[in-house]
């Protein structure tokens, strides 16, 4: 593993308003990530690690303390820097997919690259390129209401590769999924990971996913309960 840091979480604590009170979702939190990680953030539901993974993908800010992603503290960006990071350097994959309906599954993947300033050609070949990737390349012209469950989370994994992020947030990817597509997208993305040393960070409750990890990340009431190295379980070619 590289020792190049992608993100770093160093003494965050973030509360939330709640009528006229604060809940604190997290507490002092510090880790970091490194290139080329395959890592969760796994525990109870309600133990911080949606928040979490939102601080780290710049979707929302610390109340205490310094998320620093691609060397930037996110708390000193402003909304359109936020916006430019994600773009450039982020990849986000949901438990729902939310492709756009009316769009190809082509135009579902290329629009980062419109949003980036890519021409045409770069990004007919970086589309391809990436629907290759999850299997395809054949439904760049379908519309995702043509696709099965399993299909879609497999645009949604080329959408966010397409523009080669350093690191991806995946959360609860697999949850929508059967065992057996479950499976495939995870291998198709630790395949990615090692190929392309993307970062790749799950929030999930989900043992198929733990397989397939090297590091588990330990939330509890908003806390960092552990931080361990394992050995994944689940084998990939
Ligand atoms: N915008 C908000 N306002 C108030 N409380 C919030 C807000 N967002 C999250 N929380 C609270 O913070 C705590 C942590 O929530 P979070 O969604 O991060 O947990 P989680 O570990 O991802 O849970 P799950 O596995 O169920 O998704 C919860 O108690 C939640 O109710």
């Amino acid at each position: 593993m590289s020792n190049k840091s992608i993100i770093k979480i160093e003494n965050v604590t973030k509360r939330f308003k709640v009528g006229e009170g604060e809940f604190t979702a997290l507490e002092n939190i510090n880790l970091t990530l490194k290139e080329s990680e395959f890592a969760g953030l796994v525990g109870p539901s309600g133990s911080g690690k949606t928040t979490l993974l939102n601080i780290m993908g710049s979707l929302d800010k610390p109340t205490e303390g310094k998320a620093i992603i691609m060397d930037k503290n996110i708390s000193e960006l402003s909304h359109k820097e936020s916006a430019e990071l994600r773009n450039l350097h982020i990849g986000f994959i949901f438990q729902v997919y939310n492709l756009l309906p009316v769009y190809t599954v082509f135009e579902n993947v290329e629009f980062a690259l419109i949003l980036q300033g890519k021409s045409t050609s770069e990004r007919k070949k970086a589309v391809m390129e990436a629907l290759e990737w999850v299997g395809l390349e054949k439904m760049a012209n379908k519309k995702p209401s043509k696709l099965s469950g399993g299909e879609g989370q497999r645009v949604a994994i080329a959408r966010a590769m397409v523009k080669r992020p350093d690191i991806v947030l995946a959360d609860e990817p697999t949850a929508n999924l059967d065992a057996e597509n479950a499976h495939a997208i995870l291998k198709t993305m630790k395949l990615l990971n090692r190929e392309l040393k993307t970062t790749f960070l799950f929030s999930t409750h989900d043992e198929k996913v733990m397989g397939y990890l090297d590091r588990l990340i330990h939330l509890r009431d908003g806390k960092l309960d552990y931080d361990e190295i394992v050995e994944p379980t689940s084998i990939v070619l």
